[in-house]
């Protein structure tokens, strides 16, 4: 199958990512979120983005361009038709995305497939909310989107081996490297990261240290290139609570139970860089 157009749902952080790197690699994109905001800011940082590359003379204006030109923002599901590819990038939380399965099963095209960029969720549960668990997968980017070359590409039980080629196939033209994992738990990067990420959040809660000095640890001791708590910022607080409790709930080990204190950070709004506060304050 040759795919022409993607459909993006969620304008976040990781919405915006995908949607740059594809429109980048020549595809036709449309951008959907629930929130006419979040369109605002993810096609702000897409601009913002693809400017630096025009200072640095990586791309011409016209190319900058003819990239925006490419991408559609919509805050109508229904309205978007002729799609060759979904890839899913709301929030992590298993009923959004089970519905949002479920509706996009029912209004794109028989031939369409279904890919999520869950950073945990099982994709077999997600493939259950359709008819087509064959043509549903997933694609796990990295963040920040332009800048990481990983792709994981979780199968489901019943996805087709058509479907992981061309998924495979796409990844490659995006000019990143597709990594097979099996669907577990946080799969692989996440199974590894999040709990490392988690020990750091006890480090401070245990006041063993400041974040300061977590993170300075971590960078010149063992050359990381955040340290785990400018990581957790990065990566929203709100989003690394989902995936703890996704392996704590999955694997039933208590090994993988979240920190208090991420829980008390995440109840008073402090998401991370995207709220302003995290474990650090950040400038808007
Ligand atoms: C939670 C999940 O499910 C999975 C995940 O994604 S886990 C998170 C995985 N990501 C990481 O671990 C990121 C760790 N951090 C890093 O690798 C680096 O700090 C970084 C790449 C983000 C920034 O690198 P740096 O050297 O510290 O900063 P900087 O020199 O400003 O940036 C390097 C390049 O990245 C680009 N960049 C940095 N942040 C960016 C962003 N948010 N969006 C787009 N481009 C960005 C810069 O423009 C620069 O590009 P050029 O080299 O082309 O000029
Ligand atoms: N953050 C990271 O480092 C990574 C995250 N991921 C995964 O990517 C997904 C998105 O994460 P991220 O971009 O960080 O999250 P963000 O919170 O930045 O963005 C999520 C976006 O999705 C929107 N949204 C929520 N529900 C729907 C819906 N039903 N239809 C359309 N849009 C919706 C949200 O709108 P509103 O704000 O109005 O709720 C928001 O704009 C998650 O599954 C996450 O686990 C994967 C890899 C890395």
């Amino acid at each position: 199958m040759n795919i022409q157009k993607i459909l993006v749902i969620g304008a976040g952080q990781m919405g915006a990512g995908i949607a740059q790197v594809c429109a980048m690699s020549g595809f036709d994109v449309v951008l959907n979120d629930i929130n006419q905001e979040s369109i605002d800011r993810g096609m702000k940082t897409i601009h913002k983005n693809l400017s630096r590359q025009v200072e640095k003379e990586r791309l011409t204006n016209e190319q900058k361009q003819s990239v925006l030109e490419r991408i559609t923002p919509n805050l109508a599901l229904n309205e978007v038709s002729g799609v060759d590819l979904v890839i899913e990038a709301a929030v992590e939380n298993m009923e959004v995305k089970s519905n949002l399965f479920a509706k996009l099963d029912s209004i794109t095209s028989e031939h369409t497939i279904l890919a999520t960029n869950t950073s945990s969720l099982p994709i077999t549960e997600i493939a259950a909310a359709t008819k087509r668990p064959e043509k549903v997968i997933g694609m796990h980017f990295m963040n920040p989107v332009p800048v990481m070359k990983l792709v994981e590409i979780i199968r489901g039980l019943a996805t087709s081996d058509e479907v992981y080629e061309i998924i495979e196939d796409l990844t490659k033209k995006l000019n990143k490297v597709p990594v097979e994992v099996n669907d577990f738990p946080g799969f692989v990067s996440n199974r590894i990261l999040m709990p490392m990420i988690n020990e750091a959040i006890y480090t401070v809660y245990e006041g063993v240290a400041t974040p300061e000095a977590v993170d300075e640890v971590m960078k010149l001791g063992m050359n990381h290139p955040m340290g785990p708590l400018t990581l957790a910022d990065f990566i929203g607080l709100d989003t690394c609570l989902y995936i703890m409790e996704i392996l704590h709930d999955g694997f039933g080990d208590d090994k993988y139970r979240a920190c208090p204190l991420l829980r008390k950070y995440v109840k008073a709004g402090w998401l991370g860089r995207k709220s302003g506060r995290g474990f650090f304050i950040y400038e808007s």
